[in-house]
């Protein structure tokens, strides 16, 4: 089923793909909902077109899908780490070799750009190939103990997880919570945003055509309901959660109920500090890059430009001539570098953080107007041209919160807030342009709290490197907490009891002084 969209997307154009599968996916197939009658349109963000009808799981199809995958974790952590590595290796080979045609889909549905999602769609495949590395390398610990005894540990995996993910990079997070899960020798049953319902079972199709057993990983398509779900269920060993830190909160609360291991991948605010020794040219860049990915949409971007004073005027003059030469319009167009925001309410919300900008004192520079490209079929999209905002304070209200959308807040460095501590769920990712004092920049990032700091870069992530605020993903230190130590204490000689009689030889101190 996936194959014919996948199929049809080589000569895919935007406005033009409609789709019908079925969207869940338990038990190695795509499986139809059970009712149609709280359907969600998806819209195609580019044209504003219903691209499909969401229709969401309930507690039935729920409790399938987690059956489903229980089944397939009982045959998966039996295999070895080399195994399931081959298995995975085959995964990424396949979408290495369909990556075109997957980011086409993540393009339609999401609004991204065809030139981003192609790097998501690797970043996808090269997360899978590592932790299909990592996954031969997982052992335990031999411990010698007295009188030939020993003991060991076992690294076993912890069950079925849930995955929930965000709609930003809707690909990419299915991979970055399902590849170090099976590694690990676990199931997942994932559920995407509602707004981007499409790419996720493709990757559980691939995952099948791959090797896994029927079943490994599911997808159930919905929303909060949905997620509250799997958040509740008895059978569900882990929950790694990827959205904002309101929603995270009720994740991590629901969780609880049930004794869960929990990861939140969340939202923030994050600064970018501009020294004025930086290299102009770099420091320009590492800004559009720190700001407009995915429209701005990115839980890490540097909103907060804080630009020593020296260098302010001739920064913004080369960062608003770059702005404003951003190509926006058709995201399947390889000359396009910007898209379509989401969805209508989040273009809404972005141009009115836009308006409270002005009104709080804010001077725009450019951009920050609805933006209709020429091409007649995307004049419904939720496009919007990237905004310079100048004069920008601490205490303004775009400066506060996450806004998620291509607005870029300049301040002069001496507005920097006298405490760099943000709330602990937050990831702060505080990068430093500072090309010429290097040591400079080391000294600020050992003194920040935050959880990534990008020194003279942004908004890269391989996937080599952990990455996050609050929960950590990627590199190695995700797996650790998709394990459970057990631990088996062997003895090799007789039971020496407490309730026996007392026998002169009886010592019970954990040296056996013969
Ligand atoms: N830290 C990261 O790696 C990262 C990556 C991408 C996005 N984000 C964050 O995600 C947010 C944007 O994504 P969003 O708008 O989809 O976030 P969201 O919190 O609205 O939704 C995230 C997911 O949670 C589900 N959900 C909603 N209510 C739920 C509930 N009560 N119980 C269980 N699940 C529920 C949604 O259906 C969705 O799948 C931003 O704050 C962004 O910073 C973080
Ligand atoms: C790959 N990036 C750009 C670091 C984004 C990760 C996901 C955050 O929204």
């Amino acid at each position: 089923m996936a194959q014919s969209i996948l199929d049809t997307m080589p000569g895919a154009s935007t406005g033009a793909l409609v789709v019908t599968d079925h969207l869940n996916f338990w038990g190695g197939k795509r499986v139809k909902p059970r009712q149609e009658k709280y359907l969600e349109p998806v819209f195609e963000p580019a044209t504003g077109r219903i691209l499909c009808q969401m229709v969401p799981c309930g507690a039935e199809e729920v409790d399938e899908a987690i059956k489903s995958a229980h089944d397939a974790y009982q045959k998966w952590r039996k295999m070895s780490g080399m195994e399931r590595a081959r298995v995975m290796l085959e995964a990424a080979r396949i979408i290495r070799e369909r990556r075109e045609n997957i980011a086409k889909l993540e393009v339609i549905n999401n609004g991204k750009s065809i030139t981003e999602a192609l790097v998501d769609i690797d970043v996808s495949w090269q997360t899978i190939e590592y932790y299909a590395g990592m996954a031969g390398t997982l052992a335990g610990q031999h411990v010698q103990l007295p009188g030939g005894a020993f003991a060991y540990t076992r690294r076993e995996p912890l069950g079925v997880c849930a995955g929930i993910g965000a709609w930003n990079y809707p690909f990419q997070i299915a991979c970055w919570k399902s590849a170090p899960a099976l590694a690990c020798g676990n199931a997942m049953v994932f559920k995407p945003s509602p707004m981007t319902p499409v790419t996720a079972v493709i990757l559980a199709e691939i995952y099948k055509e791959a090797g896994v057993p029927d079943g490994l990983f599911c997808v159930v398509q919905g929303g909060a309901e949905t997620g509250t779900l799997l958040c509740h269920h008895p059978m569900v060993a882990k929950v790694s959660f990827t959205g904002s830190v309101p929603t995270g909160k009720k994740v991590m609360e629901m969780s609880s109920k049930t004794v869960k291991q929990v990861t939140l991948e969340l939202g923030g605010k994050s600064p970018l500090i501009i020294f004025k020794d930086c290299e102009m040219e770099n420091a320009v860049k590492g800004a559009l890059m720190a700001n407009f990915l995915t429209q701005g949409q990115v839980c890490c971007n540097g909103t907060r430009v804080y630009v020593q004073r020296d260098i302010l005027p001739q920064f913004l003059e080369e960062v608003v001539k770059r702005t404003k030469a951003i190509r926006i319009g058709d995201p399947l167009l390889e000359g396009t570098r910007m898209g379509a925001l989401i969805s209508k309410p989040q273009l809404n919300k972005v141009l009115g953080y836009v308006e409270g900008a002005k009104k709080q004192g804010a001077r725009v520079l450019c951009g920050g107007d609805p933006y209709v490209p020429s091409d007649p079929k995307l004049k419904d999209g939720y496009f919007m041209s990237p905004c310079v905002l100048d004069n920008c304070r601490d205490d303004m209200t775009c400066c506060e919160g996450e806004i998620f959308g291509q607005l870029c807040q300049c301040c002069l460095s001496t507005q920097r807030r006298r405490s760099s501590r943000g709330p602990t769920t937050l990831p702060l990712d505080w990068p430093l342009e500072s090309y010429q004092d290097i040591s400079r920049a080391h000294r600020v990032a050992e003194n920040l709290e935050a959880g990534t700091c990008f020194i003279n870069n942004y908004n890269v992530s391989p996937v080599e490197v952990p990455f996050g605020g609050f929960g950590r993903e990627n590199g190695q230190v995700d797996h650790r907490v998709l394990l459970q130590l057990k631990t088996v204490v062997v003895e090799m000689g007789d039971v020496e009891s407490l309730f026996e009689v007392l026998l002169p030889s009886l010592h019970f101190c954990s040296h056996k002084c013969e």
